[in-house]
């Protein structure tokens, strides 16, 4: 991989929430994949010259192109994907005994894994996803076929073999042996595949699945080998009656008291969070990852990005496949705008999040829900080149481009009419995956 130089319209958060765009610039890759330098297009032969660059491969954008960070799923589940688009009759937990174990389940064929999770990583890729914190299955053979089908397509990812005792049919639950002595077993086969792109992540299912004294014994193995942690919070009124009921304390604290609650831990949803919660996740710097899509089919209710922002709890979004239809980050920047402006009309002077604002959380927000904004998120010097082209004049797309239109408009198309089409090309570690 030789040095690469991009030139064009660039657009990225160099801070939260607030944009940065640069008309007329150039980012150089180097051959590790790592950003060596950004700026101004004036300023490129200056620049070359210090770096000392002399062969190397330019490719100039059009005016209808922009250089965007790879987009990032905070919270997706590989399994479910044959299931995107069915089966949104039902609530959470109703969902889960009627449609997902079922189909979750099926992945102790080996065969039907591999079908699944090519098509879920090739398609999650098309779409622009160059990061993604997947839910794997309990099976941690099946979830060792998801970080392979990761590392093969050049994905970066984090991978969870799920964690449940109870709650679940009686053929897809482990003992709590089993189920740490299986987290073991794939955390050394994630390991075994010398890919730093995919990491390991540990991942109870919910405070349903698991009794306190695993949660605890999982948080152990989390800190000791200094892992990332993932699971689902407060999603559903039903859901959270239970926790309380069975742990007589806030769904928070339950998570607090495991000690799964570390700067390393994304947790998906969290609608129904009292302020105390939030003031908790915030304290411990706990992610929440928003998943509005599914949020809707589920009728699960509205995540209040804005409240957790303005409290201090870092937000990423999730397609939550397949409790979300879409493998699409760009759909979910839509449905998060959606979502926050349905809110808006049931609050006085309430400020929805607008395309900049779901462009931040597509992007370092994620990076930093997954605590992978020193290597991600942005074009930062020395930060891995993980990003997508788009173009919002592509012939057969949902975009006729008519008239001429400056970045932050071409975003704006890009964020509420553009699809897998307008992602002409996906960099991940500097190297083309689309
Ligand atoms: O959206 C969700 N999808 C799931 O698979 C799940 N399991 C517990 N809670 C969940 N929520
Ligand atoms: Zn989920």
């Amino acid at each position: 991989m030789g040095v690469k130089i991009i030139v064009g319209q660039i657009i990225h958060c160099v801070a939260p929430y607030s944009v940065a765009v640069i008309d007329s610039g150039f980012v150089i890759i180097d051959e590790c994949g790592k950003i060596a330098a950004i700026g101004n297009a004036s300023d490129l032969e200056t620049t070359k010259k210090q770096l000392n660059l002399v062969a190397e491969d330019t490719l100039s954008l059009t005016k209808t192109q922009l250089l965007l960070p790879g987009f990032i799923d905070t919270h997706i589940h590989a399994p479910q994907y044959s299931n995107a688009g069915l089966g949104y009759d039902k609530p959470l937990l109703e969902w889960l005994d009627n449609y997902t174990y079922n189909l979750e389940k099926k992945y102790r064929d080996q065969n039907f894994c591999g079908t699944v999770f090519q098509a879920v990583v090739r398609k999650t890729l098309n779409h622009g996803t160059t990061t993604a914190c997947y839910f794997g299955s309990l099976f941690y053979e099946s979830s060792l076929l998801l970080a392979t089908a990761v590392a093969e397509l050049g994905q970066r990812a984090f991978v969870g073999k799920v964690n449940m005792t109870k709650l679940a049919p009686d053929d897809y639950v482990e003992t709590p042996e089993e189920s740490i002595e299986n987290t073991l077993k794939f955390i050394k086969g994630v390991a075994d595949l010398g890919n730093a792109l995919v990491q390991p992540i540990i991942t109870p299912r919910f405070a349903l699945s698991v009794d306190l004294e695993h949660m605890k014994k999982l948080g152990v193995i989390a800190k000791e080998r200094d892992l990332h942690i993932q699971t689902h919070i407060s999603e559903n009124k039903d859901e959270v009656e239970m926790v309380v009921q069975l742990y007589h304390d806030a769904y928070a604290n339950v998570y607090d008291k495991a000690g799964l609650l570390t700067s390393k831990t994304v947790l998906a949803h969290g609608i129904y969070l009292s302020e105390e919660e939030i003031k908790l996740l915030s304290e411990r710097q706990t992610s929440i990852a928003h998943c509005p899509e599914s949020n809707v089919n589920l009728g699960s209710g509205i995540c209040d990005v804005v409240n957790l922002r303005q409290n201090g709890v870092t937000v990423g979004l999730g397609t939550d496949v397949a409790g979300g239809a879409s493998p699409s980050i760009i759909n979910a920047m839509k449905s998060a705008i959606s979502a926050s402006t349905h809110l808006s009309f049931t609050k006085e002077n309430y400020k929805p999040l607008n395309y900049e604002d779901v462009f931040y959380l597509a992007t370092l927000g994620g990076a930093k829900a997954l605590s992978l904004d020193d290597k991600i998120g942005n074009f930062q010097i020395g930060k891995s080149f993980d990003a997508v082209i788009v173009d919002l004049d592509v012939e057969n797309s949902s975009v006729d481009y008519l008239s001429d239109c400056t970045p932050q408009e071409l975003l704006q198309k890009l964020v509420f009419l553009g699809d897998d089409r307008n992602v002409i090309k996906v960099y991940v570690n500097g190297k083309i995956v689309k």
